[in-house]
């Protein structure tokens, strides 16, 4: 049996070890003390791995074994009877599950068998066929759920991850969820790279959701599960990490008293949904690239928000797949829909002066009343749009890697217009574009001009603070010298631990 092993954490109210500061490496491993330099204990066949490590304030101290592998026998018969016992009415639940969804389902999954590559070619071909085409075949995203460790972690099966250090710490940073420097990059090692459903997670079940709207924890997790593998992690920029801290910053705005005091449960449910799903199958690439390349999506979408509507298409076929909200009644399920694709659309930045301007003209005849569900809605969508582009807000160590990873998908790109002999997109040739100045320009024409209307609206500390970061990050790539402003090495930046460095 293989299992996946991670070190126990140091206490985090006793002073760092002296055997641990300035240590760094691979280490032995034990199935529970944590042995610095000892033999390897007989039963490890396999150990590969390093200790990574972080004491920013001294007190707190992140320790990590990086993708250990051991084969050891580590289970007893009971436990082992007890998993298979549970792993068994676990799909047994699932497959009923299924079968339901399977009958209720009479929609179009077509966008979402595109976006995942899925042949289905006889599905949509052989009409009559269509009945006996098998559910696996039309629900794509089950194919990978079935096969990700994600979905296997809460069963407890086979692959057990012993990971319970790291997710008490995972829960400890979570308690400052709602801090404007909460550490993204952190959260996301410490749940294992899947900080987008654990933060959505503990987000539901913080506003009480899960039992107001009646959610089926199993399928919230799935869907969560299957939102967070929508996202393709190749991309340096729009992937699951963008999509959790877009999802942070709502719940930020979320909790800004104007809104606290006026939105009801089922905004707050469609607020974190859109935050969630708002870039779904994200090709890494835009728009115009879309269009340029005369792209299925930018003909299916007549060359119109293509990648919004796609994100949204994307957000819907995932909700019916995992029948999440299943149990909604028809209306209920259909308005959601409809609303959650308004917020999506909403992100398209090309669209930025429409919102803006409506959103101006509020403000300045001073009518926006939030008991009114469509000035409601529209504050949601401003509020998904900043959130959408806050990042040059953020602290100034975690905007820079922002700004970073972006600069790099945008880069990407003109390297495939570069190598097709394409037009080059605006701030995609290398050659001609430099991290810094597209960050003064986004700053100074896209992302303060929101940012601005946002603190005239909502006027709290947090909407000053923002602005705050935003004037000192773009004071920094203003002035800065230029190796201050590389991106982060490996050994600095949230590859390994984002904050505070690694020692030696
Ligand atoms: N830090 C940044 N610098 C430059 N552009 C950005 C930055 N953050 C977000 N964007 C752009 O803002 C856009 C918002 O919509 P998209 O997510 O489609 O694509 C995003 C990027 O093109």
């Amino acid at each position: 049996m293989e299992v996946c092993y991670q070190l126990p954490v140091l206490p985090l109210d006793r002073p760092v070890p002296k055997h641990v500061l300035g240590r760094r490496g691979a280490i032995c491993l034990t199935s529970s003390p944590v042995l610095f330099g000892g033999p390897a204990p007989r039963q490890l066949s396999k150990r590969r791995g390093a200790v990574s490590y972080d004491s920013s304030d001294q007190t707190a101290l992140y320790i990590r074994m990086l993708d250990v592998r051991l084969k050891a026998p580590l289970y007893t018969p009971e436990r082992v009877e007890r998993e298979r016992a549970e792993r068994e009415k676990s799909k047994e639940r699932y497959e009923r599950t299924q079968r339901r969804q399977h009958t209720q389902f009479c929609t179009d999954f077509r966008p979402l068998q595109w976006c995942f590559g899925v042949v289905c070619a006889a599905r949509t071909d052989a009409v009559g066929s269509e009945a006996e085409q098998p559910v696996r075949s039309v629900l794509s995203f089950q194919k990978n759920l079935h096969s990700s460790h994600l979905s296997r972690n809460h069963t407890h099966s086979t692959h057990h991850t012993l990971d319970q250090e790291y997710v008490g710490q995972a829960k400890c940073l979570l308690r400052k969820v709602g801090s404007w420097s909460f550490d993204i990059f952190l959260f996301d090692h410490l749940s294992n790279g899947k900080s987008l459903v654990d933060l959505t997670l503990h987000l539901f079940s913080e506003y009480g959701l899960i039992k107001l709207f009646q959610l089926d924890h199993l399928k919230l997790r799935q869907f969560l599960v299957m939102v967070h593998q929508g996202y393709r992690s190749q991309n340096p920029y729009h992937n699951s990490l963008h999509a959790a801290d877009v999802t942070q910053a709502m719940y930020c705005y979320l909790q800004e008293p104007q809104l606290s005091e006026s939105l009801t449960s089922f905004d707050i449910l469609l607020g974190l949904l859109a935050a969630a799903t708002h870039d779904l199958d994200h090709p890494g690439v835009n728009q115009t690239f879309l269009i340029k390349t005369s792209h299925y999506l930018a003909s299916l979408y007549q060359d119109t928000s293509v990648l919004e509507n796609h994100h949204w298409k994307c957000a819907v076929s995932l909700l019916r797949e995992s029948g999440l909200l299943s149990h909604f009644p028809f209306e209920d399920r259909k308005n959601l829909e409809k609303r959650l694709g308004s917020l999506i659309l909403a992100t398209d930045i090309s669209r930025q002066n429409e919102y803006l301007s409506e959103f101006r003209a509020h403000l300045d005849r001073a009518d926006l009343h939030l008991n009114n569900s469509q000035h409601r809605h529209f504050v949601l969508q401003m509020a998904l749009k900043c959130a959408d582009i806050c990042n040059p807000c953020r602290p100034w160590h975690l905007s820079k890697l922002w700004s970073h990873k972006v600069t790099e998908e945008f880069f990407n790109q003109g390297d495939i217009e570069r190598r097709n002999h394409l037009d080059m997109s605006i701030l995609c040739d290398r050659n001609s574009n430099s991290v810094d100045k597209i960050q003064i320009g986004f700053m100074s024409f896209v992302v303060e001009p929101l940012f601005v209307e946002w603190a005239r609206f909502s006027d709290t500390p947090l909407s000053h603070i923002m602005l705050g970061h935003m004037a000192s990050n773009k004071y920094k790539w203003t002035h800065l010298p230029q190796a201050d402003l590389r991106e982060p090495t490996q050994s600095t930046s949230s590859k390994t631990l984002p904050q505070g460095g690694l020692g030696p």
